[in-house]
């Protein structure tokens, strides 16, 4: 994960320290993109240990269409926590953008199932795009994230907030534009997670997996992981695991947990890091 490595030590070296929405404080640079092979391995993060049980649930639970954290939850992953109300609800996100998009006169939009079906039936199209940013439903800045769920808004607006794919040769290669960027905590579960969903599509749609091209807006590390960034920017990255997936699963949206095996994954010990809310 060279890749990630030298966003880190470019953020490290060149971030300009600005104030952010959390308080916390972070230095950023605008715009970066990184590109990953997936024939040459899973791009998990080998510099610290990855947790790939949670962005895994997380996947196909944004798949699912859900938006409450009660799944989540019963799998044992808390990620979400911090900013659903009392009852679970994080409002119109990632989920209900993905596979139901509402529109003019309630008119509403899987736009995962027309991605599939267009990439079967039109792989040379243009415009294999999936977007989560939906003005309508974006939350009040003057409330808090519970309050903006518990109003039917989103608790935070996409940061991952629109994909598109793209087919030659045989093969299937997405681009996720990411507005905002946590580059210690979030981006290791975004690269993967996008690998991922990458390569279900693929085999869904017997395509062989791509690239995976990661572009990014406000791409950001938090003024409390300096010292955490510093300790993995040390690190020698190791060989890149291999992911296994279930080649019977033919419909992307039948996929469990147990329809994935990471092999050979050789990390660094975990770094602990304190999540900005
Ligand atoms: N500041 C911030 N950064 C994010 O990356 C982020 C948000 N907020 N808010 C919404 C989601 C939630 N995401 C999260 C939240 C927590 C972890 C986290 O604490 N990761 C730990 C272990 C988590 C676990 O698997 O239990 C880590 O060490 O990677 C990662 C991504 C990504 N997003
Ligand atoms: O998938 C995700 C989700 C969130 N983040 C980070 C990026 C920012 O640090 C915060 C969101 O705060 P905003 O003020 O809304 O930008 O969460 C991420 O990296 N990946």
């Amino acid at each position: 994960m060279k890749q990630y490595l030298a966003l880190m030590q470019h953020v490290y070296e060149h971030g300009v320290y600005r104030n952010d929405r959390t308080g916390t404080g972070s230095y950023s640079v605008f715009g970066y993109q990184m590109r990953f092979d997936l024939q040459q391995g899973f791009p998990l993060i080998t510099t610290k240990k990855c947790h790939l049980r949670s962005i895994i649930h997380e996947l196909l639970w944004f798949l699912k269409g859900d938006t409450n954290i009660s799944y989540l939850q019963e799998n044992g992953v808390s990620i979400w926590n911090e900013w659903a109300t009392d009852e679970g609800e994080l409002g119109p996100v990632y989920g209900q953008q993905w596979r139901s998009w509402e529109g003019a006169n309630g008119e509403v939009v899987d736009q995962i199932s027309q991605l599939i079906h267009d990439i079967k039936n039109n792989p040379d199209s243009r415009r294999l795009v999936v977007s989560a940013w939906n003005p309508t439903v974006l939350p009040d800045t003057s409330l808090s994230p519970k309050d903006n769920a518990a109003m039917g808004k989103q608790a935070l607006p996409p940061c991952h907030c629109l994909f598109q794919f793209y087919v030659a040769n045989g093969e299937l290669s997405c681009q996720l534009y990411q507005r905002s960027a946590d580059i210690f905590l979030g981006v290791p579960f975004n690269i993967a997670s996008y690998a991922l969903l990458t390569m279900m599509i693929a085999q869904v749609c017997d395509l062989q997996p791509g690239e995976f091209v990661h572009t990014l807006g406000d791409a950001h590390l938090y003024a409390n992981h300096l010292e955490q960034a510093k300790t993995q920017l040390e690190r020698k990255p190791l060989p890149l695991p291999l992911m296994r997936i279930n080649q019977d699963v033919k419909d992307l949206f039948a996929f469990t947990f147990e329809d994935f095996s990471l092999e050979k994954y050789q990390f660094h010990p975990h770094i602990k890091a304190p999540i900005a809310v």
